[in-house]
C-alpha cells in the first residue's frame, strides 16, 4: 500500500460518524470520545460498553440500519465499522460522495483514513501504524513504547516544558536564536533519560540551570 500521511486530528471540531456497534465500532467511539470527539452512532445493536458510554456522554445513537436516505451527508469523517462487507462499500461509498473522510474497519486500504495504536502520556501522544499489516504488533510496539520511553515521567517532564516554553517564549520574544540555542542546551539525550525515569528532582535541576545560565 501506498505510504500515508500522519496527522493529529481536531476531532471535537469535525462532524463524524460510526456506523456499527461491535467490538470494533465501541473501539472507535471511545477513541474518538477519549480525543474530544462527539461521534453519532448508527447501529440496531451496540456492545454494553457502547450503550453505557453513549448513555454517558450524551451521544446520538440511531437503533437501526445505516440507511443511504437519511446517514449519508453531513459528516467530514465517517467510520464503515459493520460486519457487513457490502454494507461498509455503501457507506464508504455514499459518505464519500457527500464529502466525507472513509475509514473503513475491514478493510484498511479501501478507505482515506487508517486508525493507528494510539500510546497517550499526558501531552505526548503516539501513533502507530503497521499499515494494515499487523494491528496486534502495533499493539505489541505500544505496549513497550509505554514501558520503556512513553512513562508517567515523560508526561509529567512535557508538562512542565509547556510552562517553561511560555517564559522563553516572553522573554525571548524577538530573539529566534536565544530561544533555539536555549532549547538545545536543555533538551539533551541525557535531559530525556531523567523524564523517562520519572527523576523528576533532575528534570528541574536542568531547567533550573538553563534558565539561570540564559
Ligand atoms: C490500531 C487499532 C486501532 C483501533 O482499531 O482502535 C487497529 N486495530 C487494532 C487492534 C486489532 N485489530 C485486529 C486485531 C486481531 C489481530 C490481528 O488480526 O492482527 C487486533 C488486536 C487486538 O484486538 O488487540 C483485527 C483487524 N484489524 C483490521 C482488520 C481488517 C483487515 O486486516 O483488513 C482485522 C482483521 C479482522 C478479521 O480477521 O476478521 C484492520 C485495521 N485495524 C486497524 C487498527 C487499522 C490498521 C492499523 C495497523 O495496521 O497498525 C485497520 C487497517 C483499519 C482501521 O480500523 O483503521 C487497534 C489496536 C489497539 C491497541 O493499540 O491495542
Ligand atoms: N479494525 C479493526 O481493528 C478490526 C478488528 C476486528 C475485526 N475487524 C472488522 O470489523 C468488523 C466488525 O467487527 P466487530 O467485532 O465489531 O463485529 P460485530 O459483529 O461484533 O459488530 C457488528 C455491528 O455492526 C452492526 N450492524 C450490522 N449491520 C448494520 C447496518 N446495516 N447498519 C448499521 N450497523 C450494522 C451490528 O448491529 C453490530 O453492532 C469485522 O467484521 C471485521 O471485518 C476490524
Amino acid at each position: 500500500m501506498s505510504a500515508r500521511y500522519p496527522v493529529l486530528l481536531d476531532v471535537a471540531r469535525l462532524r463524524v460518524l460510526v456506523v456499527g456497534g461491535g467490538a470494533v465500532g465501541a473501539r472507535k467511539v471511545a477513541g474518538l470520545v477519549e480525543a474530544g470527539g462527539r461521534p453519532d452512532v448508527v447501529s440496531p445493536e451496540a456492545t454494553a460498553e457502547l450503550a453505557d458510554l453513549v448513555a454517558r456522554e450524551g451521544l446520538v445513537w440511531h437503533r437501526r440500519p445505516w440507511s443511504a436516505e437519511t446517514d449519508a451527508a453531513g459528516y467530514h469523517l465517517v467510520f464503515a465499522a459493520t460486519d457487513s462487507v457490502d454494507v461498509n462499500a455503501a457507506v464508504a461509498d455514499a459518505a464519500r460522495s457527500a464529502g466525507a473522510m472513509v475509514s473503513r474497519a475491514d478493510q484498511g486500504d479501501a478507505g482515506e483514513v487508517q486508525v493507528p495504536s494510539t500510546l497517550r502520556e499526558g501531552d505526548v501522544v503516539v501513533a502507530l501504524s503497521t499499515g494494515g499489516a499487523s494491528p496486534l504488533l502495533a499493539r505489541r510496539i505500544r505496549e513497550r513504547l509505554a514501558e520503556t520511553v512513553v512513562t508517567p515521567g515523560l508526561g509529567r517532564a512535557v508538562r512542565r516544558l509547556s510552562q517553561v516554553r511560555a517564559e522563553i517564549q516572553a522573554r525571548w520574544a524577538g530573539d529566534d536564536a536565544r530561544r533555539r540555542a536555549f532549547w538545545f542546551d536543555l533538551i539533551t539525550p541525557g535531559f530525556l533519560d531523567h523524564a523517562v525515569r520519572g527523576r523528576d528532582d533532575e528534570v528541574e535541576r536542568a531547567i533550573s540551570r538553563c534558565l539561570s545560565q540564559s
